[in-house]
């Protein structure tokens, strides 16, 4: 065994991240809330910079001297925020008041409700059971609706959901990337996030799941391929060139999605673009997967739809975070296994969080919608409020294990993957706070 691997933290797997998650939650069947912050990371406001140069184990020789102090300092307050996040979920499991600090759900004045995780308090009407999640890290309307405003009027210059933009003006998805992105104050760089969520929002409401919006199973594979190059352009000989760039522009869903990577272009590196294709191509598989379900009139199994939700999920929005943080997180950390496993089991979370506040929108529709609940009621033989809890109790564990195995690669980690994995988290905690307010899936 070498020197590093044995002075590298292990790979948390299950197991462990059950045990500490057991150790943590369960203390005289009180379960706490999740953090506001991940452990071992400190919630950074939006403008805080990076400290620059080689950073994480074994690079501090290279350090200049200054450097290495600011390392040093941020990897200490690291390790304090970690001990102190753990004192207090130990306080909190045994049903102690948390001294000094205020209730991390109270202090974001976004949910009212006293704590944002599992309970009876936390569904607002909407039979979703409380959630371990982390709370929304900020909430500020103006910074939101200013985000939502220019997303809708982009919207209608694009041609995207014509004729329904008042209910994506509704929606707010300028609100989603405000709550899920506290590390940025920029308006700017919001919206360009949010044109990319919006057009693959659109992508599968066009051609996935939405009949009255034109969506045809048959035409999907096909619908998908064009959109594709929305983003990867084909490069064609020159005497098709002219009227396939005609043909791209014909389509709202394609324009949509090329200028909303237009719009991201001006912030990401190419390697951040080039992960965004990555993971949109990715969820695209993902609605095809989900076509093919539908066309054969077949319910997946709770296995086979889980993986799906990993790659039908919101991955492509969540993978933004260092874009719309301003900094960027190198290939060769966001393609290392073991973050990309934390980070994927996130997104299912994440993707999970809409299975269950968007079930009502899908029970109401006419053609056979597939969510989680829907897939364990039909596998377990069980009532859906009884798959509801179950399907709960699934992205507890993704969250808990997101928690564990995230809090352990971010303190041997380098700055841009700590803040990376904070910001997922925070992601985490928008993303949820999102749906249980939008009227996406809360109006009557
Ligand atoms: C990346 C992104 C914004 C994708 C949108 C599609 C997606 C992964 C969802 C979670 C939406 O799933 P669903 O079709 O259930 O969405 P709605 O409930 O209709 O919002």
């Amino acid at each position: 065994m070498s020197l590093l691997s044995r002075i590298t933290a292990p790979t948390a797997r299950h197991d462990v991240a059950r045990l500490v998650a057991a150790l943590l939650t369960h203390h005289q069947g009180v379960r706490r809330s999740a953090p506001k912050a991940l452990p071992g990371t400190t919630p950074r406001p939006a403008g805080t910079r990076l400290p620059t140069g080689p950073t994480g184990l074994g690079t501090s020789a290279a350090r200049i001297a200054a450097g290495k102090a600011a390392g040093k300092v941020a990897e200490k307050a690291a390790e304090k925020a970690a001990e102190k996040a753990a004192e207090k979920a130990a306080e909190k499991a045994a049903g102690k008041p948390v001294g000094g600090a205020p209730d991390v759900s109270g202090a974001s004045g976004i949910s009212g409700a006293p704590g944002v995780s599992r309970g009876a308090s936390g569904d607002r009407g909407t039979g979703v059971p409380e959630l371990y999640c982390p709370p929304a890290l900020r909430d500020d309307p103006a910074l939101g609706q200013e985000v939502n405003d220019r997303l809708v009027a982009w919207a209608d210059e694009v041609g995207i959901y014509d004729g329904r933009l008042d209910r994506v003006r509704a929606a707010d998805f300028g609100r989603l990337m405000m709550l899920a992105h506290p590390d940025s104050d920029d308006p700017d760089r919001l919206l360009a996030a949010g044109k990319c969520a919006l057009a693959e929002w659109a992508t599968d409401d066009y051609y996935c799941d939405d009949e009255t919006m034109g969506s045809r199973t048959e035409l999907l594979g096909s619908h998908l391929g064009l959109a594709y190059t929305a983003l990867d352009p084909s490069h064609l000989p020159a005497r098709y060139a002219p009227t396939w760039e005609e043909e791209m522009r014909e389509d709202p869903v394609r324009v949509a999605l090329r200028s909303g990577l237009d719009h991201l272009s001006r912030y990401a590196e190419p390697s951040q673009v080039a992960r965004l294709r990555h993971e949109v191509a990715v969820l695209f598989v993902g609605y095809e997967q989900e076509g093919s379900w539908r066309s054969q009139g077949r319910m997946p199994g709770v296995r086979e739809y889980l993986a799906h939700r990993q790659i039908n999920s919101f991955l492509p929005c969540i993978a933004l975070a260092d874009v719309v943080g301003g900094y960027a997180l190198p290939a060769s950390v966001y393609a290392e296994p073991r973050v990309r496993r934390a980070v994927t089991m996130a997104a299912t979370a994440a993707t999970l969080v809409n299975d269950l506040y968007s079930m009502t929108k899908e029970h109401d529709s006419s053609g056979v919608e597939f969510n989680l609940p829907v897939v364990i009621a039909e596998e377990d033989g069980c009532s859906l409020r009884e798959a509801i809890e179950r399907s709960a109790e699934i992205h507890d564990e993704l969250v808990h294990t997101y928690e564990t195995e995230a809090a352990a690669l971010a303190l041997t980690g380098s700055p841009e993957l700590r803040r990376f994995l904070a910001g997922v988290w925070a992601w985490l905690g928008g993303n949820r706070e999102w749906h249980a307010g939008s009227p996406r899936y809360n109006s009557a």
